[in-house]
């Protein structure tokens, strides 16, 4: 009998210095037995130190893109990640709708390390009523926690009055990651499905090496999907994969370098 190959869908801005966007999804979606697809939103010319240059990609283009994969290759999951503006925001939401994709996993992607905004300003408020209400998982950090909500998270308690208040505008479930509380020496990623909050725990590592995460985290949540895991079994399976990925730094470039892909799937053959 012919095996179902599971197929993940990004929809995302390219990092041409390989480490976040289009490329880490790509890496982790292979490393998890994910047959990978894309759908360019935005170039970036980009490397470890910040982002240099950013072209949007026409939003018919973006479109046309949504199009080819929808008319023949049907991706079991998808993740959204850079979609820089109003009109993109709007494309990407109006058929995801249309071709009934499901085990949608939205990452807010707003501002890059080394603080470039790759979503503008005016965008945030069309990406809260297009996009957010089809994600099947929302993976915010606590910036971008903050802005969706417009309260500032401090705490425990904070995190978990966010994860309520972004269900309400439509989320399926949330994950609010914990990479950016460098003061919590076990990072906890917060998932909430609208009874039950569960923390996925992590262990720190002291490190410039983190370029990328978010994009990786969401990637793995993606393929998981896709190879039909449960939400709360991808995102245990997500959180894993990032900590070998950021345990396992490669030292690349001179700033925030890129983190290891292939740490995972090295030491759990
Ligand atoms: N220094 C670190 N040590 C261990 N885990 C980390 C570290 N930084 C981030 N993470 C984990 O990486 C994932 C991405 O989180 P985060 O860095 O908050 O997202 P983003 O890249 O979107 O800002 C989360 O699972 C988070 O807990
Ligand atoms: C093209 C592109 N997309 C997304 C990001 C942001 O990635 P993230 O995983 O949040 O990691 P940092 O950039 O914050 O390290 C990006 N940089 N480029």
């Amino acid at each position: 009998m012919m095996s179902i190959t599971p197929k993940a869908l990004t929809i995302a801005g390219s990092d041409s210095g390989g480490g976040a966007g289009i490329q880490a999804d790509l890496k982790t979606f292979q490393e998890l037995g994910a047959y990978g697809m894309s759908v360019i939103t935005a170039v970036t010319a980009q490397n470890t130190k910040g982002v240099q240059n950013i072209h949007a990609i026409p939003v018919e283009m973006v479109v046309d893109q949504l199009k080819s994969i929808a008319d023949d290759l049907q991706p079991h999951a998808l993740k959204t990640g850079m979609l820089f503006s109003v009109e993109i925001i709007e494309a990407v939401s109006s058929h995801i709708r249309e071709f009934h994709w499901n085990n949608v996993v939205v990452d807010p992607v707003m501002i890059a390390k080394g603080g470039s905004e790759l979503l503008r300003k005016d965008a945030v408020e069309a990406l809260k009523k297009y996009l957010l209400p089809l994600a099947d998982i929302l993976t915010p950090n606590i910036p971008e926690a903050e802005q969706l909500t417009g309260r500032t998270i401090a705490d425990k308690r904070g995190r978990e009055d966010a994860a309520r208040f972004l269900h309400d505008l439509g989320a399926k479930k949330i994950v609010i990651k914990g990479g950016h509380l460098p003061h919590e020496s076990e990072p906890v990623d917060l998932y909430y499905d609208g009874e039950q909050m569960i923390e996925f725990k992590g262990k720190r590592i002291e490190t410039s090496q983190t370029h990328g995460t978010g994009c990786t985290f969401a990637a793995a949540i993606t393929a998981e999907l896709a190879r039909g895991k449960s939400p709360a079994e991808a995102v245990q399976t997500a959180k894993a994969f990032i900590q070998e990925a950021i345990s396992s730094p490669l030292h690349l470039g001179s700033g925030h370098g890129p983190t290891n892909h292939w740490a995972y799937r090295r030491n759990n053959q």
